[in-house]
């Protein structure tokens, strides 16, 4: 007997040997899809009629600090240094552990609301963030943010509450956590402590979550102090491999494209952020065409300010078409593949997917809707027309986290009336 089945949906299966299947069903059981056709003869205790409805694995959100849903439209309309020196930085000193699960669980809900189901965190009070993350039902690959300046008492200090984390909760939540080491950027880190943390991660078969080249003033910072770009530079430590995350990578040369694809290193792309912060355009076109697994990222709800993969995947379609003044760029498949089976890739999961054996990571998007009409191709609708509103149902590790729009595994009112009161609290304690 079966946990859950999906009948009567356009299966959209994201699976090369499978493609789209018009009207198919999904199998669930133990939190795994047991079987992806266009019949069953299985039976389940819950079946879900999917009639004019999409199904589709879970969207892959690889870069976020979730917790900074507390500062959505708190610093907006500013350059990266002066939004994060000024504002976020001495906003951040003054949020607590209640303040960062609180957020945290905000940014869960609006992820399960708009068709998330996992996503990569590099963050603060990480382990409130880790028990958000446990109560939420969501998959998640989590790091503590680290950054030493050159300081090495901080340096000590920061790695070791990085080794802590990762140790303490890799594997949690049933499976759902993973941990990785998040070192802020290569201007913000020493090489030593690169080096350290590339060691440990190493040791611990850890992957590592960074911020590189999102600003010109990273490559003018690293080019006067070390002579080369980030790209270079961390290539001279041996940072660079398949197990490492970098979010942004905007200011590249031909020649870092060509590194980073030699050393599979997963790329996520955060083009709201990027064009909120007036960051720069990434060469995506360029890293794909290179082979690099290019991924999609909303960074935190600081610099978005929302948390929606729908917006994410439009928004990088057509920059990328107008930046290069070639429309053929990232067709709508590519870009659904940059969401989710890349994404997948990004944080060594088994999720991207509607494929036997692989995690039960899926969500419904509603089609019967006016912007959805007519459906001539699903994967164009999923990137030029539809947004997270559509998505009616979410389901992680084969348990309904949403359905038909309900939120079924967190507290909806409590967590936004808490929200209220410590963003209310954290604002006066920063003004005082
Ligand atoms: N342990 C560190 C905290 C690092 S967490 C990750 C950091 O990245 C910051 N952050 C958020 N968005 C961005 C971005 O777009 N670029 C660079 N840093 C960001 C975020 O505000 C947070 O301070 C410390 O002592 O400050
Ligand atoms: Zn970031």
């Amino acid at each position: 007997m079966a946990d859950i089945i999906i009948k009567n949906a356009y299966v959209l299966t994201m699976d090369p040997d499978k493609g789209d299947i018009e009207s198919g069903v999904v199998v669930i059981e133990d939190g795994i899809i047991t079987e992806v056709g266009s019949s069953t003869e299985s039976t389940a205790e819950k079946i879900i009629d999917a009639r004019e409805g999409v199904v589709m694995p879970g969207l892959v959100n690889t870069h976020c600090h979730a917790g900074m849903t507390l500062f959505r439209g708190y610093a907006d309309d500013m350059p990266l240094k002066e939004w994060l020196e000024d504002h976020i930085w001495p906003a951040e000193a003054q949020a607590g552990d209640e303040d960062i699960y609180g957020g945290t669980l905000v940014a869960c809900l609006e992820m399960i609301r708009s068709g998330t189901t996992a996503f990569a965190d590099m963050y603060i009070h990480m382990d409130m963030v880790a028990q958000a993350v446990e109560e939420s039902g969501m998959r998640a690959a989590l790091s503590y943010g680290m950054l030493d300046f050159g300081d090495t008492e901080k340096a000590d200090a920061e790695l070791k509450k990085g080794t802590e984390f990762v140790r303490e909760w890799n594997g949690k939540a049933d499976g759902r956590i993973t941990t990785m080491y998040g070192p802020h950027a290569p201007n913000t880190c020493s090489r030593d402590f690169l080096i350290r943390v590339k060691e440990q991660a190493v040791r611990d078969n850890a992957g590592i979550h960074i911020h590189v080249l999102e600003t010109e003033a990273e490559l003018d910072h690293m080019k006067e102090n070390f002579g080369m770009c980030s790209i270079h530079f961390l290539k001279d430590i041996d940072f660079w491999g398949p197990d490492v995350l970098a979010a942004h990578c905007v200011w590249l040369s031909d020649g870092d494209i060509r590194i980073l694809a030699e050393h599979k290193v997963n790329i996520s792309h955060n083009v709201i952020s990027n064009m909120k912060l007036a960051s720069g355009i990434a060469p995506v076109a360029k890293l794909l065409s290179a082979g690099a697994n290019v991924t999609l990222g909303t960074d935190g709800c600081a610099s978005n300010n929302n948390l929606d993969m729908f917006e994410e995947m439009k928004t990088a379609a057509l920059l990328q078409k107008v930046s290069t003044m070639d429309p053929t760029v990232l067709p709508a498949s590519q870009v659904l593949e940059m969401a989710t089976v890349n994404g997948a890739k990004a944080l060594s999961i088994n999720s991207g997917m509607l494929k036997e054996g692989y995690n039960a990571d899926i969500i419904i998007v509603d089609m019967k809707q006016p912007h959805l009409s007519p459906a001539y191709d699903i994967a164009s609708h999923m990137v030029y027309a539809a947004n997270g509103k559509d998505v009616k149902t979410t389901i992680v590790n084969g348990k309904i986290l949403m359905e038909d729009h309900e939120i079924t595994c967190l507290d909806e009112q409590s967590i936004l009336e808490r929200m209220k009161r410590i963003s209310k609290n954290l604002v006066s304690r920063i003004n005082s």
